[in-house]
């Protein structure tokens, strides 16, 4: 019996209204330190301007969108760059441990503390009525936010390198996510969300 064997199952996180579950370690084919140095130097990342009340702002992160099929969201329509081998590979080891498929993905490069992501939902039509999203995340660890739309509840995660946690469910319906700024000094992270787009 293997009583100290790595888990390589997702362990449900119990909310109201919605799916999480988490796995601190997927399983993948080269380390989390080698992955994260090929994301960050072989992605085509872009600095996107996105409209928010009216005004254009530049997000507060890099981004890049890889699948068949463009995406739209915050007023902006990111056409898709195909699957790399690198993230085919990922794309089979979230597929593994999920049991679900997915058809593209968006990339956030965290740069530093200063790097954000605003609180919402994945909630676009394209993703079907509970969209399954499953994400990914390589180097430094930022904290995950979640606050119910209706009580406000929070949920804090610390999203690790290495780490999936899989959103499920009515979870876009009920809740908002995000990443916070952080005032103390943070190092690279590269998030992952996979999606389906029907
Ligand atoms: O960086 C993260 O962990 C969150 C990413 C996210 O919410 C998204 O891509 O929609
Ligand atoms: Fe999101």
């Amino acid at each position: 019996m293997e009583l100290f064997a790595s888990s390589t199952t997702l362990t449900p996180i119990p909310v109201a209204d919605g799916e999480l579950a988490f796995l601190p370690q997927l399983s993948l084919p080269w380390s989390n330190h080698q992955i994260l140095r090929r994301l960050v130097e072989e992605t085509a990342w872009r600095a996107e301007t996105v409209v928010v009340y009216g005004k254009r702002h530049l997000q507060p992160r890099l981004t890049a969108w890889h699948g068949d099929a463009a995406y739209t969201y915050s007023g902006l329509r990111l056409e898709p760059l195909p699957f790399t081998p690198l993230l085919q590979a990922i794309r089979a080891a979230v597929e593994e441990a999920s049991g679900h498929h997915f058809n593209s993905v968006l990339l956030n490069y965290y740069r530093n503390g200063r790097d954000s992501m605003g609180m919402h939902s994945d909630d676009e039509p394209e993703l079907g009525p509970n969209p399954v999203i499953a994400s990914v995340s390589f180097g430094q660890a930022r904290t995950f936010v979640l606050r119910h739309k209706r009580t406000k509840h929070t949920v804090k995660l610390d999203l690790t390198d290495g780490s999936l946690l899989l959103m499920a469910g009515a979870l876009q319906h009920n809740w908002l996510h995000g990443i916070n700024k952080s005032a103390r000094p943070l190092g690279a992270r590269v998030n992952l969300t996979f999606r389906y787009i029907g």
